[in-house]
């Protein structure tokens, strides 16, 4: 069993230009649990997250794992995997490759490599470049990362993002089982629905303060609870329920018992030998009331602390020390966080053909504190829900038993299928102009590299070179900040293509595995400068080399906008009723949830690629879609959102239209705050006009 790592909370408080992103947060994370970390869009989930990753300096409190800050940590990828928001990585590399570089920096054997690429179900697809990833499978490549170390501590950061409903379901199988190992598992989501099947406790999050902090089943509000309950015998029932305290009212449909579980009226009945004929629990769902707790119209009691979960492990539970309704965990008995199974309805007994006498029940004045014991509590669900402990894969089991022949081909229909797709990532919550006065002391990052076996780089930029390279899980300030400013990721557009003067001149013809040739001669021989260097042959290579469906020749001259013939299609043009095209995975913020939006949930990336990749308005006989769009080339032209897919959508109205450059981020907003794309309507083109000003799509 791997060694979990508590995590506390403690007055964290962070400040953004005077205002609170997050407010004396306080809470405490055990092992062998998955905690929820929630929260509705901005409520500081990340935040306080980078703050506990050290990537963000609080104004006050701290963030310790096991006792100690990120900084204070040695080789912290042991410590904890990161799997951020929106991973990315350089398109051009393969998934072993990639981890075969962060399994030196991390100082574990590379055979670990093949043993996380097979955890996450990425092994037939580990010699694949990374650019021909669908979302979903970025995402598995992520959480290999998190987990080459071998960490007792994993925090996922919106893991569901993107994700397909078969990929959220992985994400669930892999946290319990993680969570059943002994980890400490933190996973942030703005959606309880989410990982309510998954989450053993949760901590939500609204405006900066802790609002409820305790076990699932705790987050119903047993006040709004009710039951009805009917027996042949409605006299006696009623006799029963009014002395026992109940509040009750009487419907046709039988007896509406408020503030009581199914439970406590089962028992309550068997106890005075009625037979029941209806016996039924009605309460708001837990999203319900989660979407109430958030909006501050519901206020949860917080469990204090919670005792450990059948077979998990010692520890105290969640503390909720702040934010309405919060209670001072420090020293709290333990209470029992595990809800009563629900009394199944009771039967059997012999009844009498009684009338009702309304005139019994009328006038009484029960008092609903008595007749309540703990039996009663609300049933609850399975929290796990899980009976699988194996994450499913692509291919192949990613351990133990192998699958039947039948689970097995559906896997590799799937695996066929996420293969054909395209990779886009993006992040959407890289928005936000990182504030440098905010960012920890680079040299947390290079301690921890150089705790690691990495030399700390030479100077700041060889810094970010290194950070950016070594960790998208954990990345610096900078890498941030490339992203926030729309400027090329460094998973997509090396940054030595800021330095053209460095670049290293590579035949024409030189393919990839030369690149690696001599990527690995140089980081055999690597100094304090290797990852830098590495960077820059790589980016030579990408740059040079003929593949450039990766990285178009344009990156040389990033002010040049492509300037296609339309009559001229291009070679590996797509045709016009192609709608699958190879693109490069994009950096732009915001791509990932509109992929995801685009396609409405079934085919992501897919549906994303098909729009990027053409022209809805173009004529597609006179305007041949355009062929793998560059970062670039978006950053100057209009794009165009089709509604329900391409192919439906070559007419102006039924199309929405966003334009936007890099810079400036895109302006997605009027499909992303919907949630979904909508049907286009006579605003649309005026908009669209509005928008593109005389500009217009290439
Ligand atoms: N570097 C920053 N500069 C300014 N404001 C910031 C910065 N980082 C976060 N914020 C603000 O702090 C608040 C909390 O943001 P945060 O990203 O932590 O929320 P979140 O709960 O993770 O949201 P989401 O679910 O959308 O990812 C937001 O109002 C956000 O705009």
């Amino acid at each position: 069993m791997t060694d979990g790592k508590v995590l506390e909370f403690t007055g964290v408080t962070k400040t953004f230009d005077g205002i609170a992103a997050v407010s004396d947060f306080t809470a405490r994370v055990d092992p062998g649990f998955v905690t929820a970390f929630l929260g509705p869009n901005g409520a500081g989930k990340t935040t306080t997250l980078r703050i506990l990753l050290g990537q963000l300096r609080a104004n006050a409190g701290t963030a310790t794992i096991d006792g100690r800050t990120f900084a204070q940590l040695t080789s912290p990828r042991r410590h904890v995997g990161w799997v951020p928001e929106s991973p990315s990585f350089r398109a051009r590399r393969t998934a072993t490759k990639h981890l075969t570089t962060v399994a030196r920096q991390t100082g574990v054997p590379a055979t670990r490599v093949a043993e996380v690429l097979s955890l996450v179900g990425l092994s037939d697809v580990a010699d694949m470049r990374i650019s021909g990833y669908s979302l979903g499978m970025t995402q598995r490549l992520a959480v290999a990362e998190a987990l080459i170390g071998d960490p007792g501590v994993l925090i996922l950061d919106e893991p569901a993002n993107g994700l397909d409903p078969e990929g959220i379901r992985w994400m669930r199988l892999l946290m319990r089982r993680l969570a059943d190992e002994g980890r400490t598992v933190l996973v942030s989501s703005h959606l309880l629905s989410e990982i309510q099947q998954v989450a053993d406790r949760l901590l939500v999050i609204s405006n900066g303060s802790l609002v409820f902090a305790g076990a699932i089943e705790d987050l119903e509000d047993a006040s709004s609870l009710s039951v009805t309950v009917d027996a042949a015998d409605r006299t006696a029932l009623s006799r029963a329920l009014r002395d026992a305290g109940y509040e009750f009212e009487l419907l046709r449909s039988g007896i509406s018992v408020h503030g009581a579980s199914a439970a406590q009226i089962g028992a309550l009945a068997a106890s005075a030998g009625i037979a029941l004929t209806t016996l039924q629990q009605r309460s708001p769902s837990l999203e319900d009331v989660f979407i109430q707790l958030v909006s501050g119209q519901y206020v949860a009691p917080m469990t204090a602390a919670l005792p450990p979960a059948s077979g998990g492990l010692a520890g105290g539970g969640l503390a909720g020390g702040a934010g309405a309704g919060a209670t001072d965990g420090a020293g709290a008995e333990a209470t029992d966080g595990a809800a009563a199974e629900a009394t199944e309805p009771t039967d059997g007994a012999a009844s009498e053909d009684v009338v009702i006498d309304p005139e019994q029940v009328e006038g009484s004045e029960p008092d609903p504190a008595e007749g309540r014991d703990s039996a009663g509590d609300p049933a609850t669900a399975d929290a796990g829900g899980m009976t699988e402990a194996t994450p499913a894969t692509w291919g192949r089991p990613a351990s133990s038993e192998p699958t039947s022949d039948e689970e097995f081909a559906r896997e590799v229909a799937e695996a066929d299928a996420f293969l054909q797709a395209p990779a886009l990532d993006g992040d959407p919550g890289a928005a936000h102009a990182w504030d440098d006065e905010d960012v920890a002391p680079q040299l947390t990052q290079d301690d921890a590299a150089a705790a690691e076996g990495v030399s700390p780089s030479a100077s700041a930029e060889g810094a970010e070179h290194a950070a950016a390279d070594d960790d998208h899980g954990q990345p610096d300030e900078s890498a941030q900040a490339d992203r926030a400013d729309g400027e090329r990721d460094d998973a997509d557009v090396p940054d030595v293509l800021e330095e053209p003067d460095e670049i290293v001149e590579l035949d024409e013809d030189e393919d990839e595995a030369a690149a690696d040739e001599i990527e690995g001669e140089i980081v055999d021989d690597g100094g304090d400068d290797e990852t830098e260097r590495e960077s820059e042959v790589e980016a030579t290579a990408a740059v040079d080399g003929e593949d450039d469906a990766d990285v178009p020749d344009v990156l040389e001259e990033p002010d040049e906008v492509i300037e296609l013939d339309e009559d001229e299609p291009q070679e590996d043009e797509p045709t016009a009723d192609d709608t699958r095209v190879d693109l490069p995975p994009l950096s732009l913020p915001g791509s990932a949830r509109l992929a995801n939006l685009l396609a409405g949930g079934s085919e992501p990336v897919a549906g994303a690629a098909a729009f990027l990749g053409h022209d809805p308005l173009a004529d597609d006989a006179a305007h041949p879609p355009v062929t793998a769009p560059t970062v670039d080339d978006l950053a100057t032209r209009t794009i165009l959102i089709p509604t329900f897919g391409v192919e439906e959508s070559t007419e102006d109205e039924d199309a929405a239209v966003v334009e936007g450059e890099n810079e400036e981020g895109y302006s997605f907003d009027d499909i992303l705050s919907g949630g979904e794309p909508h049907e286009a309507d006579e605003h649309d083109a005026d908009r669209r006009d509005d928008e593109m000003g005389s500009s217009h799509p290439v």
